[in-house]
């Protein structure tokens, strides 16, 4: 398996196609039905009460959070609750100052547009944004050189919804510029289990509690995951069982799939146990730890490090990666027992 698209596996936090194909059907509509993110789901109903109440447009909002907390669902969900129309695009489509001129000038007041990984905007288009943002005015330049002369063009007022991974990526002045900052946190089970429960309704698949407190467990805190793990989850119930979700079904499907009690897979897993079962918990250099499970350095870094990571069963330090107690007790493994001479046992054995 190549491990480098991250989308081969079950527990990618980035959509696949299939997840593109079935998103719009399970994404819910509504502040009232979207799951979890209290504070978020609060400030902001405040934040677009008021601004009907006024008959304004709502402030720009930015939301950060990792991928599949529900960002773009909620992009969508502000237009709705302020029954406005929404433009979307992202910023690696805009290349150019122009294209955002283009879109800019053919909003209608009130629209939302929602702006998708935002932090990757050009540097000229960026600049365009500010002035856009603050003033609902833009200079369209034409011509080049000397002769070049920047034309005003006002803009309606509408709302810029920014979405980023990586909210530490923006520049602060543009930033500043959004009246709002939501950041998505990872869901808590009992919230997944919402989640599950609610998109197995949509899917029409009989689901009992315990199935969805099953699946909600190993869903990382991503309700995209959880989407994911419930479709196959659903297909195994179909083919090998009656067709109800109970937490036996959930469980044996998803061993079938290689997704642990725990959401790891098998990755994570053979990432784990390399560092426990031959460097005795670390630490260990990264690029032995890859050696050792046979991937790249890259891979083992960025797409199975940051849950083990999250999850307390890894710790990354400046002399290596060293397993936690969590992670023995994970894979069933006792810690080896170092000599009671202060020695610190196996440690500094492994280069970084
Ligand atoms: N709070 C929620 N309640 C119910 N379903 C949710 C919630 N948040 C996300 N989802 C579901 O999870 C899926 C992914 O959400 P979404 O596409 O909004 O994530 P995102 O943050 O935009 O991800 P990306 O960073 O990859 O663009 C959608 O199908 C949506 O229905
Ligand atoms: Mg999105």
């Amino acid at each position: 398996m190549n491990w480098d698209d991250e989308t081969d596996r079950i527990v990618a936090p980035a959509a696949d196609g299939e997840d593109t194909a079935v998103e719009a059907a399970l994404r819910p509509k509504d502040l009232g039905e979207f799951v979890g993110q209290e504070k978020v789901r609060q400030q902001l109903d405040l934040v677009l009460k008021a601004a009907r109440q006024r008959g304004a447009t709502a402030d720009h909002v930015l939301l950060s959070g990792a991928p599949g907390l529900g960002k773009t669902t909620l992009s969508m969900i502000i237009a709705a609750e302020m029954g406005a129309p929404i433009r979307i695009t992202s910023g690696p489509a805009i290349q150019h100052a122009g294209d955002l001129a283009a879109i800019l000038s053919s909003l209608q007041e009130g629209e939302v547009l929602f702006l998708d990984e935002i932090h990757r905007m050009s540097r000229p288009a960026e600049e365009m944004l500010y002035m856009a943002m603050e003033d609902f005015r833009v200079d369209v330049i034409v011509g080049k050189g000397p002769g070049a002369t920047a034309i005003p063009l006002e803009l309606p007022p509408f709302t810029l919804v920014g979405a980023t991974t990586r909210a530490g990526l923006l520049p602060p002045p543009l930033r500043d510029r959004f009246g709002f900052t939501g950041h998505m946190e990872f869901y808590a089970p009992g919230e997944l289990e919402r989640v599950i429960r609610r998109s197995a309704g949509l899917l029409d698949v009989e689901i009992d509690p315990a199935g969805a407190a099953e699946i909600a467990g190993r869903s990382r805190g991503t309700p995209r995951i959880a989407n994911r793990l419930l479709r196959r989850v659903r297909d195994y119930a179909q083919v090998r069982a009656d067709g109800v979700i109970t937490r036996e079904v959930a469980a044996t499907a998803l061993q079938v799939y290689e997704v642990d009690g725990r959401g790891l897979d098998r990755l994570d897993r053979a990432v784990l146990e390399a560092l426990l079962k031959l460097f005795g918990g670390g630490p260990v250099g990264l690029s032995t730890l890859a050696v050792a499970v046979g991937e790249e350095r890259e891979t083992v870094e960025e797409v199975a490090e940051p849950f083990l990571v999250r999850e307390g069963l890894l710790a990354r330090t400046p002399r290596g990666r060293v397993a936690t107690p969590a992670a023995w007790a994970h894979l069933g493994l006792v810690p080896p027992q170092h000599g009671g001479n202060g020695s610190g046992g196996q440690q500094g054995l492994f280069g970084v």
